[in-house]
């Protein structure tokens, strides 16, 4: 079953910078996807796209219309992770994962004790357990990154899509989010992922899409497409993949 489908977008902002031209590609379910692209290739406009936030013609998601989708069954259907969000008030961490669960609130809007436990779960998945009580302004850089997963975790969408989801990372938590996604990944969501480290792509990806200029560069496996010609047209620089004691290297 296609998860995604995009047929053939192009989108182009007010001021008029052609962002994405006649980008075509599928994404079956299960699948794991990365995004690669130099600086303003069309990466965040693409995941805007999916997200329905920009609208364009002929995206579709589990074969239906993503425009079709109603906002529950998008949410429960489709998860972001963004790099960052604004906050507007202070919450606790367990409040604000208990976010990811709006999708399947009643009208009234109050989250049963199963939900505080799924947002609980998923706080202990990415290792903020200890903070659950805490106000979310209280947190670092990349305790911010982690809270943002443990809330599209607490989702249970089909599909997550995630913006550069280790850039604030440490090595540890690095880690522990690309285990995380794979195990997503082994229970069967479809993972979309843009990122900058080709070497996260490689080890996560089942596929990669690779941008440059709004035009899709290539998409194939990840076997096909990360090649060191490849790589070196997509970022204008000169890069290898290689092997490091059995395991690819890309710089
Ligand atoms: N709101 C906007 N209005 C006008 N132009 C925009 C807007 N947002 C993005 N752009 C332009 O569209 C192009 C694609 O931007 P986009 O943010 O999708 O790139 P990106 O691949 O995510 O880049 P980065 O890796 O730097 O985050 C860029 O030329 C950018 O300047």
């Amino acid at each position: 079953m296609k998860a995604l489908e995009l047929r053939q977008i192009s989108y182009t902002y007010p001021g008029g910078t052609k962002a994405l031209d006649e980008i075509s590609f599928s994404v079956e379910e299960g699948q794991s996807v990365a995004i690669l692209g130099s600086n303003g290739a069309g990466k965040s406009t693409l995941l805007d796209i999916l997200l329905g936030w920009n609208k364009v013609g002929d995206v579709s998601l589990f074969g239906k219309d993503l425009s079709s989708y109603g906002r529950k069954e998008l949410g429960r259907t489709l998860a972001l992770v963004p790099q960052s969000e604004h906050y507007n008030f202070s919450f606790t961490l367990l409040e604000y994962t208990l976010f990811g669960r709006s999708p399947y609130l009643s009208q009234m809007g109050i989250p049963t004790q199963e939900d505080a436990e799924i947002a609980s779960q998923a706080l202990k998945e990415v290792g903020l357990a200890a903070y659950e009580d805490r106000p979310i302004t209280s947190l670092s850089g990349g305790e911010h990154q982690l809270l943002l997963l443990a809330r599209a975790i607490a989702q249970q969408s089909k599909v997550l899509l995630l913006d550069e989801p280790t850039s604030a990372l440490d090595p540890a938590n690095r880690m522990r989010v690309i285990n995380i996604l794979k195990s997503l990944s082994e229970q069967g969501k479809t993972l979309l992922f843009t990122t900058h480290d080709a070497n996260l792509a490689y080890e996560l990806a089942t596929h990669v899409a690779m941008l440059k200029k709004g035009k899709m560069l290539c998409y194939g496996t990840k076997e096909e497409t990360v090649t060191s010609q490849m790589l070196t047209t997509l970022y204008e620089t000169p890069m290898h993949v290689g092997m490091v004691e059995g395991k690819t290297l890309i710089y």
